[in-house]
């Protein structure tokens, strides 16, 4: 992860293969940017025979998440098709910014031909329950997997409704266990601030993205009035954005999805060069782009976050995705 694969040595041809898949979600995900019920997305393969004459071969993942402001997966495919059936690792620039999610994709791919031996971290990871009510059914499998810290999405329904699930939830968690909130943008001021009123005396880790990406300097002000902390999800979804935010003062949490930030290698130089307090968080990908993700949080330093990656149980077929066609 710490070479720059843009300026890497690695000289050689790669034959490029890439296969769309979707995948279905045990149950929709409700946020407050609607209703998702399936997963669409790339797969990238390159391939060459080394200098033994033995196969190399390397996967990435493309998983756009548009409402964030990545680009969609039609745009991504037509990226692939009209990208070369041959590369090299300095054709990664040719991956315009436009298309952050088709950067880590292809990048992701020529990571995983040069695996660096990486210490094995042990992280915590932050479990995704379902939205509303459902997340109080005590038979959810997340209740059970050893999670410390849950997420819950808010901004969906009415306040008044939510809120009473919120004091419900709250006083059927776990001693120890932390909760996330996450509106993804869809609270007004005043409802933020009934929120952050509300999370004073709770185990309320962060909430998320209260207001709108338009509303930065509302949710500096926010942060610096309530003791709950505020994190920025969706202000920061690529990597221009996220480098935007920190420029313009956010001192706060970072959540970043690797998988729509762009280059992992531009994002790995800088949380080295600055000191983020950074939550690594899923976009529902497969096995493949998060493989990518645990070997980027094995070299981030001041990663103490649970890392937003217990999306597991989301999918219907939990297998890992590892075969891919042309
Ligand atoms: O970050 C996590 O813990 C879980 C992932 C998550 O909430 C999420 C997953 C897919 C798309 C958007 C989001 C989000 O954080 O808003
Ligand atoms: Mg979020």
């Amino acid at each position: 992860m710490g070479i720059d694969f843009h300026k890497s040595k690695d000289t050689r041809n790669y034959r490029v293969r890439y296969q769309p898949y979707c995948r279905q979600f045990q149950q929709p995900l409700q946020t407050h940017h609607g209703l998702w019920s399936h997963r669409e997305g790339i797969l990238i393969q390159l391939s060459a025979l080394d200098s033994g004459d033995r196969l190399r071969e390397g996967w990435g993942e493309i998983a756009p998440l548009p409402w964030f402001g990545s680009e969609s997966v039609t745009e991504a495919l037509n990226f692939c098709r009209s990208f070369p059936d041959t590369i090299r690792a300095v054709d990664l620039v040719k991956v315009p910014d436009r298309l952050p999610a088709c950067q880590f994709g292809f990048e992701s791919a020529f990571i995983d031909l040069h695996p660096s031996g990486t210490k094995s971290n042990r992280f915590k990871y932050c479990g995704l329950l379902p939205t509303g009510k459902a997340a109080l059914n005590p038979e959810l499998s997340v209740w059970r997997s050893g999670y410390s810290t849950l997420k819950w999405k808010i901004g969906v329904a009415e306040m008044s409704e939510e809120l009473d699930l919120f004091h419900q939830l709250i006083s059927n968690l776990p001693i120890g266990m932390q909760l996330r909130l996450d509106a993804n943008g869809g609270l007004s001021t005043t409802q933020a601030r009934e929120w952050l009123g509300a999370c004073e005396h709770a185990p309320i880790e962060f909430l998320e993205q209260p207001l709108a990406v338009s509303e930065f300097a509302a949710m500096q002000r926010l942060a610096a009035e309530y003791s709950t902390p505020i994190a920025l999800d969706e202000s920061v979804a690529t990597f221009p954005q996220l480098v935007q935010c920190y420029e313009k003062g956010w001192q706060g949490i970072m959540v970043v999805k690797p998988a729509i930030c762009g280059f992992p290698s531009k994002l790995h130089q800088f949380c080295h060069e600055h000191p983020i307090d950074l939550v690594l968080s899923s976009v529902l990908e497969t096995a493949i782009a998060r493989r990518t993700i645990l070997r980027l949080a094995a070299t981030l330093p001041n990663l103490h976050r649970p890392l937003g990656l217990g999306t597991g149980h989301w999918f219907a077929d939990s297998a890992p995705v590892d075969t891919a066609r042309t």
